[in-house]
């Protein structure tokens, strides 16, 4: 599955250009019996399975291990703090992140008690295991690390950067299905341009999200342009 992070896209460059590395571990190359076991049953009963304890906890031991000093290890739940842009920046001043990645209905409390340092969810849904939250994980945090994007401006204006959403885009050709690209994109005036959107980017999150900007310190500017677009939108 990792592969989709390692072989890919912006991370997978960032890889190559050995901005972070990727060690995986997998609980089944630790396992001590015939059949690989990985599971185990829940004491209480109740549906579905664990991951269980003695392959996953010398994973994570081997791991550490490997990782030495100052390694944070995480694991991904529904049960854990919300992931966001700023999870994701304090995420990317750690030099090293174990991610530890639960199937079935999880892990053993007491290995999350002696192990975890941090649980963290994407949001509010159940996956079938904790490997698309770490990749999204992944995802988010190396695009923060320097180097990795083309020009670091794009990860600013990034949307989520400043706690807002992101502007419209616009790219050819110039009229698509009888719609004209905003004249002030074709403009060249670059103060004008930028102005417009701040402007989108907070009448957007406005419209679609506003308890997002109860959360920002909005400067007069923005405030400005923001009632300037609330006037016009309400008119
Ligand atoms: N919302 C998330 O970040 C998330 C993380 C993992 C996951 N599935 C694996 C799992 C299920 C139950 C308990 C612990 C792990 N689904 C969603």
């Amino acid at each position: 599955m990792f592969d989709s992070v390692s072989n890919y896209g912006v991370t997978g460059r960032a890889l190559k250009k050995g901005i972070f590395e990727l060690h995986r571990w997998n609980p089944r190359d630790f396992t001590l019996d015939k059949h690989r076991t990985v599971d185990d049953r829940p004491y209480g009963g109740g549906p579905g399975m664990l991951m269980m304890v003695q392959p996953l906890q010398d994973a994570i031991r081997a791991a550490k291990a490997q990782a030495g000093e100052g390694v944070k290890t995480i694991y991904l739940s529904p049960q854990g703090k919300k992931f966001d842009q700023v999870a994701a920046h304090n995420m990317a001043k750690q030099s090293k992140l174990l991610l530890v990645c639960g199937r079935y209905e999880g892990i053993d409390e007491r290995l999350i008690e002696s192990e975890i340092d941090e649980e963290w969810s994407i949001g509010d849904f159940v996956l079938s295991g904790g490997e698309l939250p770490a990749m999204t994980l992944i995802d988010a945090v190396t695009r923060l690390l320097p180097g990795v994007l083309g020009h670091n401006l794009s990860a600013e204006q990034d949307s989520f950067q400043n706690g807002l959403l992101d502007c419209p885009h616009y790219t050819r050709p110039e009229v698509l299905n009888d719609k004209a690209v905003p004249q002030v994109l074709l403009s060249g005036n670059h103060a004008k341009i930028e102005q417009w959107r701040m402007q989108q980017a907070l009448g957007r999150t406005w419209l679609r999200r506003p308890e997002l900007l109860t959360n920002l310190a909005l400067t007069d500017e923005q405030k400005q342009l923001l009632e300037a677009f609330q006037t016009d939108y309400l008119q």
